[in-house]
């Protein structure tokens, strides 16, 4: 293997350009699995020189760079807590030389698609988790990338209960901003729910890859059913073609989810009697009586434009970044 690996030049672990990391992990997804058994040492293309620091072509997992379950001040998980992303565990990583903290999902080879890295390696924004490096050992892909050290916005609802309006605001401006960067490529995020947005001191970031896909028309036909059902939007549960609109529904769910606590439609229709919502999304008018009575109008009306059903008349991210209930007027102006 070690020759094999040696021909194709992806011996070792070496810094490279994000064509040399697409390649990479190109060359990997389209390797037999025999091929990849007990290959002799990390194989991977980093992209961070200034935070990794790679020595001799070693970038040795649990040496060079030190893996650990994530420890949130505000809720103490005992043994410390490794989230589950849609295909593997993000755990918290650190660089034994720079000790730079970062994010490090595993993921195994079958469940390995190329397109998740391909997505969070050509599109850079701040509000997007920036993609630091691949690195195969151990019969995983290790993805290192920006971490939110704050956790997710899952986790502080689990924790602290629902989020105060001006909190809500500052997330949901960051999701429309990362939102407006990836729908301005054609690019659908496909999973927009509190577990994928995760929090820094400064900003929030989207996370996650692993469903989006990128448009090469005006209308993305599915083959599957992607997303976490209680944030699919109508057009996309019917499975006749939809667009960004869909990322749009699902941030609209997702604030409920923050005003609330709980996702729409499951406190009128409990989990126990309804093992799936999908029938309830396509026939119901969207869930407009979730929203808490204590609402603010301008948020409720900024819900409204995001959860219409029909997606034409939806707003877009642009047109809900200039929306009143993200730019409130300051109370002292
Ligand atoms: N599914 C997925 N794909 N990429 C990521 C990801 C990139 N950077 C990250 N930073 C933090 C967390 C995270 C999630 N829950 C947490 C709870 C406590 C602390 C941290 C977290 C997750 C990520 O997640």
């Amino acid at each position: 293997q070690q020759k094999a690996f040696g021909v194709d030049g992806v011996s070792g672990v070496r810094y490279g350009t994000v064509a040399d990391l697409l390649s990479f992990v190109n060359l990997l997804s389209n390797m037999q699995t025999a091929a990849l058994q007990d290959v002799p040492e990390e194989m991977g293309v980093l992209l961070n020189k200034k935070d990794m620091a790679v020595k001799k072509g070693r970038y040795r997992i649990n040496m060079d760079v030190l893996l650990f379950p994530w420890k949130l001040t505000y809720k103490n998980y005992g043994c410390g807590l490794v989230p589950k992303g849609s295909f593997g565990k993000v755990h918290l990583a650190q660089d034994t030389s720079t000790r730079k903290r970062m994010a490090c999902k595993l993921i195994s080879m079958e469940n390995f698609k190329a397109a998740e890295v391909e997505f969070q390696a050509r599109f850079h924004h701040e509000n997007i988790a920036q993609l630091y490096g691949a690195l195969f050992w151990d019969q995983s892909i290790h993805l290192f990338m920006e971490a939110g050290e704050g956790g997710s916005v899952l986790e502080k609802l689990d924790s602290c209960g629902p989020m105060r309006e001006f909190e809500i605001i500052w997330v949901a401006k960051q999701v429309l901003r990362g939102l407006e960067y990836l729908h301005s490529n054609k690019v659908i995020h496909h999973d927009i729910k509190p577990s994928n947005i995760v929090l820094m001191s400064d900003k929030a970031v989207l996370v996650d890859f692993g469903l989006a896909v990128q448009m090469t028309e005006d209308l993305y036909i599915p083959r599957d059913l992607r997303g976490t059902e209680m944030h699919m939007s109508p057009e996309l549960v019917l499975c006749r073609g939809h667009n960004t609109k869909t990322d749009i529904y699902s941030l609209g769910t997702t604030i409920i989810h923050m005003q609330t606590g709980s996702p729409p439609w499951v406190r009128r229709y409990p989990r126990t009697a309804y093992p799936s919502y999908l029938y309830i999304i396509h026939k119901q008018a969207p869930p407009l009586e979730d929203i808490p009575e204590d609402c603010s109008l301008a948020i409720r009306s900024f819900l409204e434009r995001a959860l219409e059903r029909n997606p034409t008349l939806r707003s877009s991210a642009s047109e809900l970044l200039k929306h009143e209930a993200i730019n409130p007027p300051r109370e002292d102006q």
